[in-house]
C-alpha cells in the first residue's frame, strides 16, 4: 500500500494565490495512471500550495492559531475543495476511481493538539477498489476552535494508522537539500539536517520543509521525499530523492 502526497508547491503556482500549475499536475495524474496498472492500492494526500495557505494566512489561522468564525472555516475549506475538484478531475481524467475524503467533516485535534483521524472510510473504500483522496485542510479543534492540518500531518497518520509500504512526498524540490543544494540521500536524525531545514519560500502556514522531516521521521516505514521527475520512478519502487528513516 502507497501513501502518497502531492505537493501544493508542485501542483500549483504557490506564490500567485488560487492558480493552479495545470502541467505539473498533468504530469503527476500521468504517472499516477501509469503506476496503477500494477494494481496497488494507493491513497493519495495533496496540499494547498497557493489555494488554503493564502487564506488561512489571511485569517490568521495555523496549525496552532485557531479561528471561531465560520466564514474564515468555510473560505479555507472553499479554497482546498476547489484545489480538490482540480485534482479529481485530472484522475478521473485517466480513468481512475478518485473519491474525496474531507477532513473537514471526519478529522479533529484534541486539546493538546493531537490530530485523530478516522480511517474506516479510507480502508473501505480501498477495498472497493476507489483511491481516496485527502487533502490539508481546516479541522475542529477541541479549545481552539478550528486550525490547519497539513496533507504531512494526514500522510503520516494514513500511513501510521493503515500500515503503508511505501510512503512518498512530491514536492517542488528534488529532495531535501544540504548548504551547497545537493540532494542529501538519507536523514536518519532531525539534529543532522536541522541546520538546512527551512519553512516554504512561499505563504505556507504549516513549516515547510521542516515540518515534514520531523513528522516522517516519528514513522517506523521509510518515507521518500522527491521533486515531481521522480514520482514515477518512486511509485515503480523505487527511492528517488531523499530518504527519511
Ligand atoms: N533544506 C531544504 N531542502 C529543500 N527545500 C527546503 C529546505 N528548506 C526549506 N525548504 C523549502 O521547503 C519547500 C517545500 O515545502 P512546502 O511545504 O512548500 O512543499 P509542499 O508540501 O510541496 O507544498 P504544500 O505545503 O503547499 O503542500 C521548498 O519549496 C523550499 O522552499
Ligand atoms: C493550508 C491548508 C488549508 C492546507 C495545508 O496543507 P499542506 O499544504 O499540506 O501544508
Amino acid at each position: 500500500m502507497i501513501v502518497l502526497k502531492l505537493g501544493g508547491s508542485v501542483i500549483t503556482e504557490k506564490d500567485r494565490p488560487e492558480t493552479l500549475d495545470g502541467d505539473a499536475l498533468e504530469r503527476a495524474a500521468d504517472a499516477i495512471a501509469t503506476a496503477l496498472a500494477d494494481e496497488e492500492d494507493l491513497v493519495i494526500v495533496h496540499g494547498g500550495g497557493s489555494f488554503g495557505h493564502h487564506n488561512a494566512s489571511e485569517h490568521g489561522v495555523t496549525t496552532t492559531e485557531g479561528t471561531h468564525e465560520a466564514g474564515a472555516v468555510m473560505d479555507i475549506h472553499g479554497a482546498m475543495g476547489t484545489l480538490n475538484r482540480f485534482v479529481l478531475a485530472r484522475l478521473h481524467d485517466r480513468d481512475l476511481e478518485a473519491v474525496s475524503v474531507h477532513p473537514l467533516s471526519t478529522a479533529a485535534r484534541d486539546a493538546d493538539g493531537d490530530l485523530e483521524l478516522p480511517t474506516s472510510q479510507v480502508r473501505t473504500l480501498l477495498e472497493e477498489g476507489f483511491v481516496p483522496v485527502l487533502h490539508g485542510d481546516v479541522i475542529a479543534h477541541a479549545g481552539a476552535g478550528a486550525t490547519i492540518v497539513s496533507g504531512d500531518e494526514l500522510v503520516a497518520e494514513l500511513a501510521r494508522q493503515l500500515g503503508a509500504d511505501r510512503i512518498g512526498l512530491c514536492s517542488t524540490v528534488p529532495g531535501v537539500l544540504d548548504e551547497s543544494d545537493a540532494v542529501i540521500e538519507r536523514i536518519t536524525a532531525y539534529e543532522d539536517v536541522e541546520s538546512v531545514l527551512g519553512e516554504s519560500d512561499a505563504t505556507d502556514v504549516t513549516g515547510g520543509m521542516a515540518a515534514k522531516v520531523r513528522a516522517l521521521l516519528e514513522l517506523e516505514a521509510e518515507a521518500s521525499i522527491f521533486g515531481l521527475e521522480g514520482l514515477e520512478p518512486f511509485l515503480a519502487g523505487e527511492n528517488p530523492g531523499t530518504t527519511i528513516e
